[in-house]
């Protein structure tokens, strides 16, 4: 499926004609965030940006788009604006790859307010999909530590998004994919193994290993579980990697796939290293997750690679991220949505976030949200306890919004996902291991800066 301007929902459109309408050159700002953590977690990876700076930069209705939404009852005049519609705006957005939180703008659209509606639902399709897949993938390297990971999820996604899931993946600090298109599209490491068919289809598990080191000399891993692990898979890898030292080449892996993981992963590496075999891997799959695995890690077990699928590219337990996509400004104005949760009222104006960075270049704990025209801040207030200030006094204030798209052209070439994923990791570490912890992490707080406050305040007390 080509992403067209037709990915979105219908009601995007029927808007964008009233627009079209009644107020033509309407300008807009929307905010795009999140409202929790995705798995109780203490932070989430930003991911998705490239993607949707390239589908923006290209938008457009096909004729066969045009021809189905005249079936839709839109008129003529606003068709023919279709037939020629571009996204023209701009785009304010942290770093891809960076570390987030939530209730605070990641992403600001500022354009027409037909191009900003139309664009809705594919941003947040693209955006929380893969946010919520980085943030899961950098759970599972938190654990993994040293051990690489390899992404085995294609089969077991939901549909085409193994495609962007493998991309977040890499970006939370996945090493390689067996999905050869995203791999190949997005120049991510491509790697695999074996399954078990293609050893029933033989008569025995030997030949069966055999004429896969023949034709798989590189990097060939035998999975070793379809019988027995160690009465006979095991043995007959170690017959095979003993032949290959023969021809001069090196079983590189053993994988498990079934059973006590720890426990099978500490005989194999004792039998392999009594045969000599110290530079065979292990390599560990089935059901893996981040507790599973973190388990896993505490019984010391000498797993080198984790391949992991379902609870990777699904982003188990969560369904979704939920990030939405909220109004701020028209045409200068400043708006806001109330509600009867006070962490549901939406945050009025055209913003900057800034990151409250400490003298040991980690992170404070906070960022703070001003007004866009306010170049710095000097203290910030609890967006409810007017009480609970914080002096920002010594910390460096990062600000996180940077124009990513102007005038509809991306404003930077684009950052291979290896790079992002670079910038992923360094910026992970400068978070505090507190929010780090599966249990109970700790909140990042966040903070408005009074002339933000005062107008929000204004204006829930005008609309009430
Ligand atoms: N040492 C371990 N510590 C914690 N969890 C483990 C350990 N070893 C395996 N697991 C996990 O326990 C679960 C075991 O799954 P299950 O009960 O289906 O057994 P199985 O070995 O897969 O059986 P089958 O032969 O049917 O494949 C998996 O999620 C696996 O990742
Ligand atoms: O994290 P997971 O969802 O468990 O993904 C990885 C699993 O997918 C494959 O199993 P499958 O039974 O599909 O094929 P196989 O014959 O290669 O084992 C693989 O062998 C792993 O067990
Ligand atoms: O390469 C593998 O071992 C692999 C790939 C996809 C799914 N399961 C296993």
């Amino acid at each position: 499926m080509t992403i067209t301007a037709a990915y979105t929902d219908l009601y995007q459109l029927t808007m964008a004609q009233v627009y079209f309408k009644t107020k033509p050159d309407g300008h807009a700002v929307f905010d795009y965030y999140y409202r929790n953590n995705p798995f109780k977690g203490g932070y989430g990876i930003f991911a998705g940006l490239e993607d949707i700076l390239n589908i923006l930069e290209n938008l457009h209705f096909t004729s066969s788009d045009i021809t189905y939404l005249e079936q839709h009852g839109f008129e003529l005049e606003f068709l023919n604006y279709l037939k020629t519609f571009r996204f023209n705006g701009n785009i304010y957005a942290c770093a891809e790859g960076d570390v987030v939180f939530p209730n605070r703008p990641i992403l600001q659209v500022e354009a027409n307010i037909i191009e900003a509606q139309i664009i809705e639902t594919c941003l947040l399709n693209i955006l929380n999909f893969q946010t919520l897949i980085a943030t899961k993938a950098s759970r599972i390297k938190h654990v993994a530590k040293n051990s690489l990971l390899l992404d085995m999820g294609f089969r077991r996604a939901h549909a085409t998004g193994a495609y962007y899931a493998t991309r977040a993946a890499a970006i939370g600090g996945f090493n390689s994919t067996s999905n050869v298109k995203a791999a190949a599209d997005y120049n991510i490491p491509c790697s695999g193994t074996m399954a078990h068919a293609f050893i029933q289809s033989y008569d025995n598990e030997l030949q069966a290993f055999r004429d896969f080191a023949r034709w798989r000399p590189n990097k060939c891993v035998l999975l070793i579980d379809t019988y027995n692990t160690l009465k006979s898979g095991l043995p007959n890898a170690i017959t095979v990697a003993k032949e290959m030292e023969a021809r001069g080449q090196q079983l590189f892996a053993v994988r498990l796939d079934s059973g006590d993981l720890a426990y099978l992963a500490k005989q194999t590496r004792q039998i392999l290293d009594a045969a000599n075999l110290q530079y065979v891997q292990i390599v560990a799959s089935n059901q893996l997750d981040e507790f599973v695995i973190k388990s896993i890690k505490e019984q010391a077990a000498p797993i080198d690679i984790f391949g992991v699928g379902t609870n990777l590219v699904t982003g188990k337990p969560d369904a979704a991220l939920d990030g939405v996509y909220k109004l701020t400004e028209f045409n200068g104005e400043p708006r806001i949505k109330l509600s009867e949760n006070q962490v549901k009222v939406t945050l009025p104006h055209k913003k900057q976030v800034f990151r409250l960075v400490d003298d040991q270049n980690m992170f404070y704990g906070a960022d703070a949200i001003t007004l866009h025209s306010e170049t710095t801040i000097s203290e910030m207030v609890h967006p409810f306890d007017p009480a609970k200030r914080l002096q920002i006094g010594s910390c460096n204030l990062e600000p996180l919004l940077q124009p990513v798209m102007l005038n509809g052209r991306k404003t930077k070439p684009p950052m291979s996902v290896a790079d992002i994923a670079n910038y992923s990791a360094a910026r992970l570490a400068q978070l505090p291991e507190e929010f780090k912890r599966f249990q109970n992490p700790h909140q990042y707080k966040i903070g408005l800066s009074t002339q933000l406050k005062e107008s929000r305040d204004y204006l829930m007390t005008k609309h009430k």
